[in-house]
């Protein structure tokens, strides 16, 4: 087992799904604040389900595009260890709201091409973490979370000045090739350990997890 791997599982709604992430051995466990999300949680469904998780798994609040006021109402009621920004924020709002919550912040990107990479070396100055993610289709309810992978070899070697995650389209099948091609030390998961959008899939999490850190 390759314990340097590093593995989040994201939108999980239920109790259950907490346990199955613990005992799978994933490090980081997201909740997803998003309306249009099959994962989306209100901050109270949250923060009962914050309260619960195991010691030792970081929790991690998605957001996209939140205004002030709603990442106040999350970040004081639900106890997290990091904000993931999931939308179009720009590195200068990344770096107030670093500042203004003091909790570590990972800013996804969304990679297409490599005309999509400049961008992670500028978020990459003003970030804790990147989540390198597969760019939404035109036209996409929701900028990630859709199963979609990108052309792994756009990053094949690529190194920046923080921590990364790659996420986008991974699953149990793919995802040691995806760790392979790419280097990544952390990955990030969400429909691929899913039965039905929004429904967690503890064998599936389970297989994930044993084969990202195979
Ligand atoms: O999971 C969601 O519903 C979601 C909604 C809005 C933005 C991001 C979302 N999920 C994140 O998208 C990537 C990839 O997900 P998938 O594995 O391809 O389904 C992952 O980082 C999720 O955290």
């Amino acid at each position: 087992m390759n314990n340097d791997i590093r593995v989040k599982i994201c939108g999980l709604t239920r109790p259950q799904d907490l346990i199955a992430v613990a005992s799978a051995g994933a490090a980081y466990a997201g909740f997803v604040f998003f309306a249009k999300s099959p994962r989306h949680l209100d901050v109270e469904a949250a923060r009962a389900l914050a309260l619960e998780a195991p010691v030792g798994l970081a929790k991690v609040a998605l957001t996209v595009n939140a205004s002030d006021a709603e990442l106040e109402r999350i970040v004081e009621a639900v106890p997290l260890d990091m904000l993931q920004l999931h939308g179009s924020e720009s590195p200068e709002r990344v770096a107030e709201l670093r500042d203004r919550f003091g909790l570590p912040i990972m800013k996804a990107v969304g990679v297409a091409s490599e005309a999509d990479l400049p961008a992670l070396v500028e978020y990459g100055r003003v970030v804790d973490q990147l989540l390198v993610d597969a760019k939404p289709p035109k036209g996409a309810e929701l900028p990630g979370g859709n199963g979609l992978a990108f052309d792994w070899r756009l990053i094949a070697g690529r190194r920046w000045p923080v921590p990364w995650m790659l996420a986008g389209g991974l699953t149990p099948q793919n995802v040691r090739e995806a760790i392979h091609l790419t280097g990544a030390r952390q990955v990030d998961v969400s429909s691929g350990v899913e039965s039905a959008p929004g429904v967690k899939d503890a064998a599936r999490i389970a297989a994930f997890v044993e084969e990202a850190m195979a």
